[in-house]
């Protein structure tokens, strides 16, 4: 790997994966909507937060295991939902799904992917996933998707609400990257010998997702919600749990950063569901403060990608193993046997 000769953190596969990438598909991935305020300010409020331990409560060696929508994950972090695989690694979401089966990670398979979603499935059995959604204005065409995602053993249906429209990237625009190179296809999108494309649509609305909530017994999760007048009507329409999301700062610029957002929508859901965050993710520190600020389990979207790129399911599942690695040392030096030991009083502003 170039870089670094051992990776010791997620963060260490960011310059293999450069190296290894056309820098069109680098920025593809790693840019971020307008000047990128918002790309940046993710990863920023990590580090304006400090956790305080607590001491000699003698846990033992922290679990890092949790229980979402029901079911038992490895770890209180997912794969967030991410397009274009085959751009970093030619099995692409296959091996990504592999290394989340290898990790007990809980893998959010993008409809955007560049391998169908039942093909992912079954490349990688074992695998716990879950299926991202844009709605379609063609609601028919969006229960053809939904079924796809059934028939594969999706567990919950993600639906990402941060995108009436696509963001501008400035980064996209600057190498002409608007569209997967030939023999590349979005499979989930196959209707009979044709690929539509994904329509992101400003028609979408609450109405769209109660029709979802009459198509499918699936959980739904809602992927994007950042204002806190948006939860009472996301629980109004059925909704399983709240993801805290600014698309990883590449739709609309100048939005907060999730963390710094995350205390107020949790107060708003009251516990009635679980909310989850992404954006900014980078080390098991981050993950606990997260679950110090009431989250149920994170996201990361970029790490993941730069270990596909770097090394494929091998590298995929080194930043997956290393993450899990870390939260588990966090959990240990806070003096926590699990995550359902992160209290609020394990964080505090550090500046
Ligand atoms: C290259 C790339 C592609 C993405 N594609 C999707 C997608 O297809 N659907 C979606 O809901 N979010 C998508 N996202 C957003 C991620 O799900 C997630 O919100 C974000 O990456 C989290 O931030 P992080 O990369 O800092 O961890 C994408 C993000 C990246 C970086
Ligand atoms: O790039 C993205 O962030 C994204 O969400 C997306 C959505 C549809 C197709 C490709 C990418």
């Amino acid at each position: 790997m170039a870089g670094v000769r051992s990776p010791a953190t997620p963060r260490d596969f960011e310059a293999a994966a450069r190296a290894r990438l056309d820098p069109a598909h680098y920025d593809y991935f790693a840019g971020g909507a307008g000047g990128e305020a918002t790309l940046r300010a993710n990863e920023a409020a990590f580090g304006r937060l400090a956790l305080l331990p607590r001491v000699l409560r003698g846990a033992g060696a922290a679990r890092t295991g949790v229980t979402l929508l029901g079911r038992p994950a490895g770890m209180p972090v997912l794969v967030a939902p991410t397009a274009f695989h085959r751009l970093a690694d030619p099995e692409g979401e296959r091996a990504t799904a592999r290394a989340a089966a290898a990790t007990g990670t809980i893998m959010i398979v993008s409809m955007a992917a560049t391998v169908a979603v039942g093909d992912v499935a079954a490349a990688a059995p074992g695998a716990v996933l879950w299926f991202q959604l844009y709605v379609q204005p063609d609601m028919r065409f969006t229960e053809t998707i939904v079924r796809r995602a059934e028939a594969a053993g999706c567990a919950a249906l993600v639906v990402t609400v941060d995108s009436p429209a696509r963001g501008v990237r400035e980064r996209e625009l600057r190498h002409g990257f608007d569209d997967l190179p030939d023999g590349l296809n979005c499979e989930n999108l196959r209707d009979g010998t044709r690929v539509r494309p994904i329509v992101m649509s400003p028609e979408i609305g609450w109405g769209h997702i109660a029709r979802l909530r009459g198509m499918t017994d699936l959980p739904i999760v809602l992927k994007g919600v950042l204002n806190p007048a948006d939860v009472r009507p996301a629980l109004d329409h059925g909704a399983a749990a709240l993801m805290v999301s600014n698309h990883g700062g590449r739709q609309l610029d100048s939005l907060p950063a999730t963390a710094d957002m995350l205390p107020e929508i949790v107060a708003a859901a009251g516990g009635a569901v679980p909310v989850l965050l992404d954006g900014g993710v980078r080390r098991g520190t981050d993950v606990v403060k997260a679950l110090a600020l009431g989250a149920a389990a994170v996201a990361v979207g970029r790490p993941v990608l730069w270990g596909l790129a770097a090394d494929g399911e091998r590298g995929a599942a080194r930043v997956l193993g290393l993450l899990r690695a870390e939260v588990a040392d966090a959990l240990t030096l806070c003096g926590c046997a699990s995550a359902a030991d992160v209290g609020p009083d394990l964080v505090r502003r550090a500046c």
